[in-house]
């Protein structure tokens, strides 16, 4: 097993088998030091959205605000259908380059077809988490930790285009919010579904829970199976990749970080 300890050198593990736990009792610690209580990509809550006139996909900007994180990411993101036509034509080419006739009955809609699964194995990038939580946050008296397990991820490998696939655990220790179960995996999603490293996603999912509740700590744990080790390259087949990042109590507190090992770890 390949294992990459990214927080403390911690290293352990669709939305249909993921599994939610609610633990019973909390680890008392220090609170999480560089909290933010600003709203997720700068929103204010009033006005129009400033997305129309900038040409580019919807949000929920305001207009006068300065531009809202999603957009100063992606400034210059095409609207993505629109690129269909010049991907399947490059898809084309790479048929031809690889010594395949294109014209060829069973290839004639295939770079159309490799163009929109590209898109759908890279939609993350268009859409922001402030539009995937939906404002499904609840003000809740609630503060014992709560563990969802076992989301399924699929992503891409930015080195070679290809995939690699696992699962992701996400614990947190709410603060007087909580979060809509099903944003977890939604928040997966969108930084899944981009071409990414691991490492990187692994905190960015840990950050926008973060963000999202602002709660007193926040651990996320990723095992992935990479195809570039699998099918290519040193084609090691049962190599796991474990990636981990902790936040707040997770990061400072041993018994906390052993917690939700525990209950993200069992079957
Ligand atoms: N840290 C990290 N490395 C990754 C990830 N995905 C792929 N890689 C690595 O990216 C590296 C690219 O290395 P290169 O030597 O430039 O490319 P390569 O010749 O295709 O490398 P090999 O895979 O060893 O054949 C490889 O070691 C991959 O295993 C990831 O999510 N995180």
């Amino acid at each position: 097993m390949v294992e990459i300890g990214v927080a403390n050198g911690q290293q352990q593990q669709q939305q249909d088998s993921s599994k939610v736990v609610v633990s019973q009792k909390k680890v008392v610690g220090e609170t999480m030091n560089g909290h933010t209580n600003g709203s997720i990509n700068g929103q204010n809550g009033a006005g129009p959205s400033h997305s129309k006139e900038l040409g580019l996909p919807k949000c929920h900007c305001v207009k006068g605000d300065e531009i809202c994180k999603y957009h100063e990411e992606n400034r210059g993101l095409p609207v993505r259908e629109l690129v269909i036509p010049e991907m399947a034509s490059s898809y084309r080419s790479l048929l031809a380059a690889l010594g395949e006739n294109p014209d060829r009955e069973g290839l004639l809609k295939t770079p159309e077809r490799a163009a929109k699964a590209m898109l759908f194995f890279t939609k993350g990038y268009e859409e922001n988490l402030e539009e995937v939580l939906n404002d499904a946050i609840f003000d809740e008296n609630h503060d014992e930790m709560v563990v969802v397990k076992d989301i399924e991820m699929f992503s891409m490998c930015e080195h070679h285009l290809v995939p690699f696939y696992g699962k992701v655990s996400i614990g947190y220790l709410p603060s007087g919010k909580v979060l809509g179960l099903s944003k977890l995996a939604r928040i997966v999603e969108v930084y899944s579904r981009r071409l990414q490293v691991q490492e990187r996603l692994t905190k960015q999912i840990a950050v926008a829970v973060l963000k999202a509740v602002q709660p007193t700590g926040v651990a996320v744990v990723v095992e992935g199976s990479h195809m570039c080790m699998v099918m290519r390259g040193v084609q090691k087949i049962n190599s796991k990749t474990v990636t981990s990042t902790m936040l707040g109590e997770f990061r400072e507190n041993q018994k906390t970080r052993e917690e939700f090992l525990k209950l993200a770890l069992s079957k």
